[in-house]
């Protein structure tokens, strides 16, 4: 029997390639190694969960041994982390020191949350949400609680902030930014963004940043950098993602902001791959589902024996904001244009277009989402 295809991960990325490569190929060996219960959830849910009443068993759509059967009795190792890769001779070992040789290795170990440099006696307790283990412990610690600190006012800081308001849940949301994401909106759509929010029940301070967490009796003192306090329940961090490329690296396979690959998703040494949020895509790391998808169907092809470069289309992001429906599909970061922006009362359309009037991105908010499917089929793609 030939050496298997090794899957490092099984969020998104992991589950989709396999389920992908497995429509293709019926019979090479999968193996999945994970060092999270191996079961198949939809991450983006963390984020809208607390207002469907969610735990994280709930989350759970199918367990690892319902994922292994569905994959064609693929192995999942789960709970297991890898001690080591020797790309030459194509062996991972387990920690516990089983070796696995494989035919293909594919890096999808997702990214680490971001910790700011915090101080004080419970900086400790700042969590951040980015798996089932996180939420359950992000859950958990919201019993009795009425105020929460959101740090950072982009996608996802937005999106907990709206969902800690269906818990009743008073959220203040802290950024070091002028204005909420401030990255994916131009400032009249961000302010409507933060304008609905705020009627909604949620708090703002912006220009600040966070310089020490203390307890105070039951609940904690945040100290901003601006040198004022706020009082808090708990503190959560939603200030981003760096890609894990550790054991890549450690692998010698080539890394930058995250494992570096061409478009045919080819890290940089022979028969490795990577794909989703740890994965640097002919220079751009993008931490969403839709990249994954078309990742996963270029990546599953060329393993199975046509390879194939991946293309990204328009790929517009749903920001999960209930009090604020929004939608964004931001221009190129190298992109040179201009915002127009048209609001009214019940929305905003925001369009990027070049100096020759080509549309290169948009923001739509409210009732103006609609537009939606009209605006992607006119902007171009990311990698065609
Ligand atoms: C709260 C939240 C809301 C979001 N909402 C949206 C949204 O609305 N729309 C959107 O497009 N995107 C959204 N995203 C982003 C999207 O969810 C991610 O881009 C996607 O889930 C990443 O999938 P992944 O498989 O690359 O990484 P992950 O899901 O993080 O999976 C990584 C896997 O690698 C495993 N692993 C890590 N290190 C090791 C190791 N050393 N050994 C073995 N296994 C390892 C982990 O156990 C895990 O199984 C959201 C993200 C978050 C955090």
């Amino acid at each position: 029997m030939s050496h298997p295809v090794v899957i490092l991960g099984t969020g998104l990325a992991g589950f989709t390639l396999a389920r992908e490569f497995r429509k293709l190929d019926k019979e090479t060996p999968l193996v999945l190694v994970s060092r999270d219960h191996g079961g198949f959830y939809s991450k983006p849910m963390l984020s809208n969960a607390l207002a469907g009443n969610k735990t994280p068993a709930s989350l759970v759509m199918k367990d690892s041994d319902k994922m292994s059967a569905e994959l064609g009795a693929a192995t999942i190792h789960k709970g297991r982390t890898v001690a080591g890769i020797d790309t030459a001779a194509r062996v991972i070992e387990l920690d516990g020191g089983e070796r696995i040789a494989y035919r293909d290795l594919v890096f999808a170990v997702g990214a680490d949350p971001i910790r700011l440099p915090i101080e004080g006696d419970a900086a400790d307790t700042v969590l951040s949400v980015n798996d089932l283990d996180d939420y359950g412990r992000f859950s958990e610690r919201l019993d009795g609680v009425t105020s929460v600190a959101v740090l950072g006012a982009g996608l996802i800081g937005c999106e907990f902030a709206n969902d800690l308001l269906s818990r009743g849940i008073s959220p203040t949301v802290i950024d070091l930014a002028p204005r909420v994401l401030p990255r994916l909106l131009p400032d009249a759509a961000s302010e409507r963004l933060r304008s609905k929010l705020a009627e909604a029940g949620a708090s703002f301070r912006f220009n600040v940043s966070v310089s020490r967490v203390d307890r105070a009796g039951a609940g904690l003192k945040l100290t901003l950098s601006d040198g004022s306090v706020l009082d808090a329940g708990l503190v959560l961090s939603a200030v981003g993602l760096r890609p894990r490329t550790g054991l890549a690296a450690e692998a010698g396979v080539r890394v930058n902001r995250g494992i570096v690959t061409d478009r045919l998703l080819s890290a940089s040494a022979p028969h490795t791959h990577a794909l989703g949020d740890c994965a640097e895509v002919d220079g751009h790391t993008l931490p969403y589902v839709m990249p994954i998808m078309q990742q996963a169907r270029a990546l599953a092809a060329t393993l199975a024996g046509n390879a194939t470069p991946v293309v990204y289309p328009p790929m517009p992001v749903i920001v999960k904001t209930p009090a604020c429906p929004t939608v964004v599909c931001p221009p190129a970061l190298d992109a040179s244009g201009a915002w127009t922006v048209e609001l009214t009362d019940d929305g905003c359309d925001a369009r990027f277009h070049s100096g020759d009037g080509q549309l290169l991105g948009f923001a739509l908010l409210g009732a103006a989402t609609k537009q939606r499917q009209a605006l992607v089929s006119q902007v171009p793609g990311l990698l065609v």
